[in-house]
């Protein structure tokens, strides 16, 4: 994006935010202005009493006190207007940023990185917000200017000219200093993206920084305070330009000013007219310097906008997302309805990560996997070789690159992908806790308690009538236990584990191959289960051995074999490699 198209993008954007409170924004620029003008007007009047023969009349006493009111009040319901726009609007820019960040494709999210996500909710909202409430008050400090401007030519065209190549001046000055000090606020708001990310490593990295004093320092000492202090640096450098420019505005202001006290003889104008130029010149320095200073901030929010449209641009997606989508409907909720699943095929399907740093990005397939509704099918093979983006794929997280899936044989294409995740529970390996449980409507929380005594957590935990958990701050295991609380009251068809049973003790892991699986399976439920447990890969009906990306073998397990060892739950079944 050019410097220009930022501009251009951000007014259009600052526009849109404002457009709908335009009535309550334009009445307090009015507002706003009408206050400052009646401030000039009140400088005037001043000026004009203080020379007046004879004293101050009644009238300009009269006017004085209403010109007070006037500016008073102005300001009050300018500022009130403008804070109460300006909460709208950062609350606005935050709805709009989290639905994208709902709705991105998951592959972005996992590239964004979290901590560049938070920057931008936290940062970049706030920058652009408060350029964008500050709207108002540079729009009024632009008019009280060219209120006191007019004022100036009226009481002496020839000194304002002197005033304009000043005011000029100190434009160009402006205009210069944003240009270099941009440079500087772009480095540092790249910085401050590294910051976050630290922070973040220094809380939940928190155990690993306690017992290793390398790594402290490394973390804490070199790379945290090491980009504190940049960021304090490049800051700085901007602001030193944006000062030295605010100095040379002021100096050359109080040049002008000393130029019409020292050679107000040869202007040939009155004293009256000099003192009261002088006058409104002080007084419009301050409005002037609030017009000048938007550079200072626009620039910074067109840094921020343009992350903010990079990170919408990535993050737009062709799915589409019910509860997002305002002009919903009754049929469209109908068919996020879970349904029956007879099968879901992969053919030739194919996904590729990114490269990165010049590595050879890994590769998944092109590969070939039908499941049927109701097995239980266990992926395993060695470490990295694939079995967690498998599964990304089945259940529509990830958009393979080519290749087919299709469920119930019809193709699940992007704008359907939604409704068709709707089939699965899954509990990954890094899965998330949330504090409170989401289900269906009609589905009883009570169902919740008889499930946590037979899991051997409901000691620990309990739901209020909200679903919400009593706590969560559990052990690893027992997290994985409330995941799966969660999935039976779900009731989906489709069950995805992603090594559920890592955490687990024995007797636990030893329940879940052996009980709980089964059970679901009882049930109905097509069960798809990542496994290193290979003491019980013979409960599954059939195994499926990934190796470099690929499938290498499928296995099945004879039916009777099955029920047996899972009576007993050791030994190993005598398998047969599908055709
Ligand atoms: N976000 C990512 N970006 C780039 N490459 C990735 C990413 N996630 C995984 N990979 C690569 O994809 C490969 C497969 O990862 P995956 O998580 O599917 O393996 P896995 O079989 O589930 O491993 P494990 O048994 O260790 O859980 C890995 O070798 C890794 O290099």
């Amino acid at each position: 994006m050019t410097q220009a198209t930022q501009a251009t993008g951000l007014i259009a954007e600052s526009l849109r935010l404002i457009r709908p409170f335009w009535p309550i924004a334009a009445f307090a620029t009015a507002m706003g202005t009408v206050s400052g003008l009646a401030t000039a007007w009140l400088l005037a009047n001043i000026n004009q009493s203080l020379y007046a023969d004879g004293g101050i009349t009644s009238a300009a006493m009269w006017a004085f006190f209403g010109l007070v009111v006037l500016t008073l009040s102005g300001e009050i319901i300018s500022d009130l207007g403008n804070s109460f726009i300006g909460q709208q609007i950062i609350a606005g820019l935050r709805t709009d940023l989290v639905g994208k960040i709902v709705a991105a494709p998951l592959e972005q999210i996992e590239r964004y990185k979290e901590h560049r996500l938070l920057s931008a909710l936290g940062q970049d909202v706030d920058t652009i917000s408060s350029f964008t409430y500050s709207f108002s008050s540079y729009a009024i400090a632009f008019a009280v200017c060219l209120g006191c401007m007019a004022y100036l030519v009226f009481l002496s065209p020839l000194l304002f000219a002197l005033a304009a190549v000043a005011i000029g001046l100190g434009v160009w000055i402006t205009r210069l200093a944003r240009n270099r000090g941009r440079v500087y606020q772009k480095k540092a708001r790249a910085e401050q993206d590294t910051l976050y990310k630290f922070y973040r490593a220094i809380i939940e990295g928190a155990k690993e920084l306690r017992i290793n004093r390398q790594r402290r320092e490394q973390v804490h000492g070199r790379h945290l305070v090491g980009t504190i202090e940049r960021v304090r640096d490049l800051r700085f450098s901007a602001f030193r330009i944006f000062m030295s420019a605010n100095a040379l505005d002021s100096a050359l202001y109080f040049a002008l000013i000393g130029v019409i006290l020292a050679w107000q003889g040869a202007f040939g104008v009155e004293r009256t007219v000099v003192s009261g130029f002088i006058l409104v010149l002080l007084y419009m320095r301050g409005p002037l310097n609030h017009v000048l200073g938007a550079y200072g901030s626009f620039v910074n929010a067109q840094i921020s906008f343009s992350r903010i449209a990079r990170l919408s641009k990535d993050f737009a997606n062709s799915e589409r997302y019910q509860e997002l989508d305002l002009g919903r409907n009754s049929a469209d909720e109908k068919d996020a309805q879970p349904a029956l699943i007879e099968v879901i095929q992969l053919e030739s399907l194919t996904y590729t990560f990114p490269t990165q740093q010049g590595v050879a990005p890994f590769t998944l397939g092109p590969l070939d996997l039908t499941i049927h509704g109701g097995e239980l099918l266990f992926i395993v093979g060695e470490n990295g070789c694939g079995k967690t983006t498998l599964i990304k794929l089945i259940l529509g997280l990830y958009e393979a690159g080519s290749g087919t899936l299709k469920c119930n044989g019809e193709l699940v294409e992007a704008h359907d992908r939604d409704t068709y995740r709707q089939h699965f529970s899954a509990v990954f390996f890094d899965y998330f806790l949330f504090d409170e449980l989401a289900l269906p409507e009609g589905a009883a929380h009570d169902r919740a308690e008889r499930h946590m005594q037979a899991l051997e957590i409901a000691h620990k935990v309990s739901i209020d009538n909200d679903g919400r958990f009593s706590t969560i701050d559990l052990s690893a295991g027992q997290r994985k236990r409330l995941a799966l609380v969660q999935v039976y009251l779900e009731g989906r068809p489709i069950i995805v584990f992603d090594e559920w049973a890592a955490e687990q003790d024995p007797t636990f892991r030893r329940i879940f191959y052996t009980e709980v699986l089964p059970d679901l399976k009882r049930q109905g439920k097509t069960l798809i289960v990542i496994s290193h447990d290979d003491r019980y890969f013979n409960v599954a009906d059939r195994v499926v051995y990934m190796k470099a990306g690929k499938i290498s073998r499928i296995v099945v397990n004879e039916p009777e074999e099955r029920s047996r060892d899972a009576q007993f739950a050791l030994g190993t079944a005598s398998a047969q490699v599908a055709p």
